[in-house]
C-alpha cells in the first residue's frame, strides 16, 4: 500500500528551540491518525513541516509519494490549520466555490457545505460569523477539492457538541486518510485507528489506542487514609513493589502500578490505614501523562 505522509528524520529549529528533534513517522493510505502531545510538543510544527508549509531544518516529506507542494497544487490534499484567516466580506457560498473552482475535480458545493454542517450558513458573510461557524466554513475549505488526504490541526477547537460530532461524521464516512492534531484524548481514543504521541519533538509512542495504554501497563490503586502524612511516608510507598509514581493529597493516595496485585498485598502489610481502595486499568489520560511527562519516562517508553 502507499504511503499518504512521509517524513523522515524531521528536524526543525527556531532559534535556539527544537520544536522537532528527528521524526521519523509513516502514514499509509486509509488510516486515521491522531498527534496527540501537550502544549509546544511540536504538533503544529510536525503537520507544517509534512505539508511543505515550513522549510524543514533538515529531513524529508512525502505526500502521496509526491513533494507536498506538489501533491497539494493537485488539489489531493484538503488542509485545517490551527490558524487561518477568513475573508470576512464574502459569503459562504462564494468563498467555498471559490476555494473548490482551484481544483481540478471538486465534489458539488452542496456536498461540501452539508459536509461540514454548514449548508444554512451559505448565504451569511463570513465575518459575521461565530467562532465555531467559522471553523466550520475552514473544514468545509479543507473538504472543498476532494482530498484524499485531510490534514486537520485541532480540528474541533471552538465547536460545540453537534459541530464536533458532524465533523468526526464526516471523517470517519470518507475513504480516505486522515491525519488530525488534538488535545482531546477522548477524540483520540473514539476516532482513531493510531495515535503519535509527541513530546519535545520526538514521537514518544505510536500505535494502536490499546498499545499506547498497555506500554504504560498495570494500572491505579487508589486509597483513603489518614497515615500517609509526609515525605517518609511517600517514600515508603514508592518503594512497594510495583510502585511507578506516587500522587498524594487531601487525604487520598493513588499508586501508578505496573502490578497491581503485588502492589496492594504490600500495601496492607505496610500501612494500617487504608480505607476505599479502588483498582483501575490505565486510561488514555494516565497513558499520556506517563508517557510525555518526564525524560527518564521517555527513554523508558521508546
Ligand atoms: N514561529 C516560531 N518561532 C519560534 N518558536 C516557535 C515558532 N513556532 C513554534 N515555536 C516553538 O516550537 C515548539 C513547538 O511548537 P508547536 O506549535 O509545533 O507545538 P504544538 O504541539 O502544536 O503546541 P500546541 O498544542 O500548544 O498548539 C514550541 O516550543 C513553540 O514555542
Amino acid at each position: 500500500m502507499r504511503n499518504a505522509l512521509e517524513l523522515n528524520d524531521a528536524r526543525k529549529r527556531y532559534g535556539p528551540v527544537t520544536a522537532l528533534d528527528g521524526v521519523d513517522l509513516t502514514v499509509a493510505e486509509g488510516e486515521t491518525v491522531a498527534l496527540l502531545g501537550p502544549n509546544g510538543a511540536g504538533k503544529s510544527t510536525l503537520l507544517a513541516v509534512a505539508l511543505g508549509l515550513l522549510p524543514a531544518t533538515s529531513g524529508r516529506a512525502t505526500l502521496l509519494g509526491l513533494p507536498p507542494a506538489d501533491a497539494l497544487r493537485a488539489g489531493r490534499v484538503g488542509v485545517l490549520p490551527q490558524e487561518a484567516g477568513l475573508l470576512d466580506d464574502v459569503r459562504v457560498r462564494e468563498l467555498v466555490a471559490a476555494v473548490a473552482a482551484m481544483y481540478d475535480r471538486p465534489p458539488p458545493l452542496a456536498a461540501t457545505l452539508r459536509a461540514a454542517g454548514i449548508t444554512d450558513l451559505a448565504e451569511r458573510r463570513v465575518g459575521r460569523l461565530s467562532g465555531g461557524q467559522r471553523q466550520r466554513v475552514r473544514f468545509a475549505l479543507a473538504l472543498a477539492g476532494g482530498p484524499e488526504l485531510l490534514v486537520l490541526d485541532e480540528p474541533t477547537a471552538g465547536l460545540d457538541v453537534d459541530g464536533r460530532r458532524a465533523l468526526w461524521h464526516e471523517v470517519n464516512s470518507r475513504a480516505g486518510t486522515t491525519v488530525f492534531a488534538t488535545h482531546y484524548l477522548a477524540e483520540a481514543d473514539a476516532y482513531a485507528d493510531r495515535v503519535v504521541l509527541l513530546a519535545r519533538g520526538r514521537v514518544v509512542a505510536d500505535g494502536p489506542v490499546d498499545a499506547i495504554k498497555a506500554l504504560v501497563g498495570g494500572g491505579e490503586i487508589r486509597f483513603d487514609s489518614a497515615a500517609v502524612r509526609g515525605e517518609a511516608d511517600l517514600a515508603r510507598l514508592r518503594a512497594l513493589p510495583g510502585v511507578r509514581g506516587v500522587h498524594a493529597g487531601n487525604g487520598t493516595v493513588a499508586l501508578r502500578t505496573a502490578d497491581s496485585d503485588a502492589t496492594l498485598r504490600a500495601l496492607f502489610a505496610a500501612f494500617d490505614d487504608v480505607r476505599g481502595v479502588r483498582v483501575e486499568g490505565v486510561d488514555l489520560e494516565s497513558a499520556f501523562v506517563s508517557l510525555t511527562a518526564g525524560p527518564d519516562l521517555v527513554e523508558g517508553a521508546r
